[in-house]
């Protein structure tokens, strides 16, 4: 990368005191996100997720480790400085924490009045933002008469209400069907591109991930397990509990009957991009007098790189598989040995 990250994150831990333990959320974690960036983290319940995210806006303080936001460590922001950082980090919640008692302009409103912003600066600004979020009908409605993709609509509304650089987001689409989901995260990849808005995604969801995050850290017990850009992470895990997390494994999983049928050598395949196509291995078998059966297999798009996942069973002598199997790694094809 040439350029600096806008959000570098040292050796963080934070543990919690309590009466009779000590609980280590995040343990000696460090990762930087670059501007524009939509970066996800995934975990199971308690990997120290929210804990971590909750960091990056002086929700929560680490431990030990540091934060520098744009070369300044937070740590040592209070008053007014304090009060301008939070501004530039925006939050979503699962749970949207809209005030139910103020109506969609007034919510919006009062986090522009907290800025110090007054009167017609305050209903343009409203205005806009709602425009943005395809709400400017519904100014005057109180949460409860919005469904939850609505609410979302108004917790990101009120998160970049002043010009917000970062957009930190806690399973902000947990709570949603997968439709609404959807288009959530498609607003969301709309405001990445056109202010380069930097977004740090906490999820539990795989799919989450796959659709908008170009990079993603793999969190467990408090731990970052393996850290990388989406697309390598999905085609090429490292540790063990990645794929595993990742589904990896149960994707192309075969039924046991189909498996216990097989009488060559079954393998995985995974294709990047140009090579998401089956002619590399029609062509590499045919060289390698090698005959397969494909037994399973999807492609699966990342933006616009591919990622072709099959199964196959390869028949033919040993040496000619073997030498089938160096030429699709030369063609960048990943495989592994399944059987
Ligand atoms: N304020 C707190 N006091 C004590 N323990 C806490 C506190 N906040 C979080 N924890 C503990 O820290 C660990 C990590 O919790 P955290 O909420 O960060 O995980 P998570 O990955 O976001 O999970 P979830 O999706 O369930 O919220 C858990 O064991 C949790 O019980």
């Amino acid at each position: 990368m040439d350029h600096n990250p806008l959000i570098q994150v040292k050796n963080v831990s934070v543990s919690f005191e309590s009466k009779h333990q000590t609980i280590d959320a995040v343990k000696n974690v460090s990762f930087d996100v670059y501007e524009g960036d939509i970066f996800g983290i995934i975990g199971s319940s308690g990997a120290g997720k929210s804990t971590l995210v909750r960091t990056l806006n002086c929700l929560a303080y680490p431990t030990a480790g540091q934060i520098l936001v744009n070369g300044t460590d937070i740590r040592h922001l209070s008053g007014r400085d304090l009060q301008a950082f939070r501004f530039q980090v925006g939050m979503i919640f699962q749970n949207f924490n809209l005030a139910s008692s103020k109506t969609v302009y007034e919510n919006i409103a009062f986090v522009l009045k907290a800025a110090g912003k007054r009167g017609q600066v305050v209903k343009d600004k409203v205005a806009e933002l709602l425009a943005l979020v395809g709400l400017s009908d519904k100014a005057n409605a109180y949460p409860a008469e919005l469904s939850g993709g609505q609410k979302q609509r108004v917790g990101i509304a009120r998160a970049l209400a002043n010009d917000a650089k970062i957009l930190l987001c806690d399973e902000a689409t947990s709570a949603l069907d997968p439709q609404t989901t959807a288009s959530i995260l498609e607003l969301l990849k709309q405001l990445n591109q056109k202010f380069k808005l930097t977004i740090v995604l906490i999820t539990h969801e795989i799919d989450v991930v796959k659709k908008i995050c170009n990079r993603v850290a793999v969190m467990s017990k408090g731990e970052i397990v393996e850290l990388n850009h989406t697309f390598a992470m999905f085609a090429s895990p490292q540790k063990q509990f990645t794929q595993a997390f990742l589904n990896i494994d149960e994707s192309t999983a075969l039924p046991a009957n189909v498996k216990k049928s097989v009488k060559g050598k079954l393998v995985r395949l995974r294709y990047i991009n140009e090579n998401a196509t089956q002619p590399v291995l029609h062509e590499s078998a045919m060289q390698a007098n090698v005959t397969f059966n494909i037994l399973h297999g999807f492609i699966e798009y990342f933006n616009d790189q591919a990622l072709g996942n099959l199964v196959v069973e390869l028949i033919g002598e040993n040496e000619n598989i073997i030498m089938l199997i160096a030429s699709l790694r030369k063609h960048d094809v990943i495989v592994e040995d399944i059987s």
